[in-house]
């Protein structure tokens, strides 16, 4: 069966900045991919690319069969995109602005209604239906505002599913329905890019990941294949006394550092890889670390697909909170 997008080679630029360096990927229907990338990566170029608002320099966008570059309006058909931004809905009832994306999309007025009310269901939102969105952010909460802009993306099926960090403002309850609304459109055979930086909540739901760094992919594959074939590593997570402090540097330990694979900071958290063999000698380091006050407090715990992240693009800005799930903290 065809891809439901294939991109190939794409490139843009702007001045100097290579926004988007030869990048490639594809989604095949049924598949969730999760493009991940810091800010600035390149995540919202290649989405405005998709969907006709900015030409490639190079390379190739098809969605299905259709050449996106060639023929914008055409590839525009097969994809509905929930932006970054909210949807501008004040004025608006919910059930006013899902039925207009329905009607939009071909649905008939009968079908709109039906379909409106079946996804707000599915979202646990009906209660907000007919509650009118006011300015600035008055009337609908920024949770509910973001629900209502997937709805009016994915109402109406389209063979290609954008969802730009869809999860921003909404609660830990109703974010469930969501990834459980994301999960059965693609079993229903749409393909979904599910575009974040929040890795913990796409290894929930993708199949695949493409890793963005600098406008370049820098890895792809399943979260597990991304997460290294070192299955059997952990990590070691120390939290330093000051931002800079450098346990790594210090001798006094007596069981001496244990091998560390990989490394990477964020903020007072200085976050080590390395193989389970070494965990014993690992705390035995961590604790002698804690009684010469050079940490204030270490976890343990198996590695996680964040950790693979930060590894493989440039730890230093990245700055969004880890999962601390399964974690041993001392
Ligand atoms: N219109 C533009 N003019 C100049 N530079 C731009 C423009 N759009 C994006 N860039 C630059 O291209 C790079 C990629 O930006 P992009 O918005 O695609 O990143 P992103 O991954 O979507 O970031 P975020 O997560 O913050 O939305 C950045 O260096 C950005 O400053």
């Amino acid at each position: 069966m065809d891809n439901t997008l294939t991109i190939s080679g794409l490139t843009r630029r702007f001045g100097k900045v290579v926004a988007n360096d030869d990048i490639s990927l594809r989604i095949r229907p049924g598949e969730v991919v999760g493009l991940l990338g810091h800010n600035g990566a390149g995540k919202t170029t290649l989405v405005s690319q998709l969907v006709g608002l900015l030409r490639p320099d190079a390379g190739s966008i098809h969605l299905g069969d259709i050449d996106a570059v060639a023929h914008p309006a055409a590839a525009r058909r097969q994809v509905a995109v929930q932006s970054q931004s909210q949807a501008p809905i004040d004025g608006l009832t919910p059930r006013a602005a899902i039925e207009i994306a329905c009607r939009l999309r071909g649905l008939s007025a009968a079908e709109s209604k039906m379909t409106t009310k079946a996804i707000a269901e599915e979202l646990n939102i009906e209660g907000y239906l007919d509650r009118r969105a006011l300015p600035e952010g008055g009337g609908l909460s920024g949770g509910i505002r973001r629900l209502t802009s997937f709805a009016m993306a994915a109402a109406a099926p389209t063979p290609l599913l954008v969802l730009d960090e869809p999860t921003n403002d909404v609660d830990a309850g109703r974010r469930r329905f969501l990834w459980n609304a994301v999960r059965r459109r693609a079993d229903e055979g749409a393909g979904v890019l599910l575009v974040t930086h929040n890795v913990t909540e796409a290894e929930r739901i993708v199949d695949d990941l493409v890793i963005l760094d600098r406008g370049k992919v820098v890895a792809s594959g399943s979260p597990a294949q991304l997460r290294g074939t070192e299955d059997h590593d952990v990590r070691l997570e120390l939290h330093l006394p000051f931002a800079d402090a450098d346990p790594l540097a210090s001798e006094t330990p007596a069981a001496g550092i244990p091998p560390v694979r990989s490394q990477a900071r964020r903020g007072r958290h200085l976050i080590l890889r390395l193989a389970s063999e070494y965990a014993g000698q690992a705390v035995v380091w961590a604790n002698a670390l804690r009684a010469t006050e050079q940490i204030t407090g270490y976890g343990l715990a198996p590695t996680s697909l964040e950790d693979a992240y930060l590894a493989y693009t440039s730890a230093t800005h990245n700055t969004y909170s880890s999962s601390e799930q399964g974690d041993v903290h001392v």
